[in-house]
């Protein structure tokens, strides 16, 4: 049987079929996208021409390492197409994401490419989302008063929450932008764009970690082979 390592890496090798030469290329965080970058590094050593840009310092590092060719969103502010992972997927290809921590440059990377491509294996299909608790990034500044103001959109919307300060170690995880996470507990979350709406209303919430409407495809590594989902 498959190995979880193995379907990543299916995964990854079968969303190189979307990758065209000269395309300007958004490149996502976490084990799945991770094997994309080693099958994109392989093509890039037999002459494929792309220009990639990453959704965190930690995708940088590797992309530099196998020798992709990386840009800055700053230097290249339109993409073509973004490849990333997620932590659950339902049908209509609405995501939560940011389980590595990079749901803010990801939200960005894949808002200013044209096509999104979510790469992942079986385990992140869900019927309804909420059972992975979602990522929201906050500033530091206030961050009790932000807690509280969640905890309210909660009550309003009538769903439990449980928030979690993520740590790394002894200390508060920091983003590759300089803030903090909360892993929130919401249960089940029937209308993810009324909570998305909500924490967006917050002014302490940077971003959190659902993708509505971003993601136009899917390719699901399964154990009887490859799926391609389609928004
Ligand atoms: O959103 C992410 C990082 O912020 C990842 O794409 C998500 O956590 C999935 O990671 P993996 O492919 O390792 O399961």
């Amino acid at each position: 049987m498959a190995s979880a390592e193995e379907l990543k890496r299916a995964a990854g090798e079968a969303a190189l079929a979307h990758v065209e030469d000269g395309m300007r290329l958004g490149i996502g965080t976490g084990t799945t996208a991770e094997a994309f970058v080693r099958a994109l590094a392989v093509k890039v050593k037999d002459g494929l021409t792309v220009t990639g840009v990453s959704t965190s310092e930690r995708t940088e590092r590797l992309c530099r390492e196998v020798g992709v060719p990386m840009a800055t969103l700053e230097n290249v502010p339109q993409l073509d197409l973004t490849v990333d992972g997620a932590d659950e997927i339902d049908s209509r290809l609405r995501l939560v994401k940011g389980g590595g921590g990079a749901l803010l440059r990801e939200k960005i990377v894949a808002a200013a490419s044209k096509r999104m491509i979510v790469v992942a294996d079986e385990s992140k299909l869900v019927d309804t989302l909420g059972a992975f608790p979602l990522p929201i990034e906050i500033n530091g500044f206030g961050m009790i008063a932000t807690y509280l103001a969640i905890q309210d959109v909660a009550r309003r919307l009538e769903l439990p929450c449980d928030l979690t300060l993520r740590r790394d170690g002894e200390t508060p995880f920091i983003t590759d932008s300089g803030h903090l996470i909360l892993d929130a507990s919401f249960g089940r979350i029937p209308d993810p764009q009324a909570l998305s709406r909500a924490l967006h209303d917050v002014p302490g919430v940077v971003e959190h970690g659902l993708f509505l409407g971003l993601a136009s495809e899917a390719v699901i590594a399964t154990r009887g082979g490859v799926r391609h989902l389609t928004a």
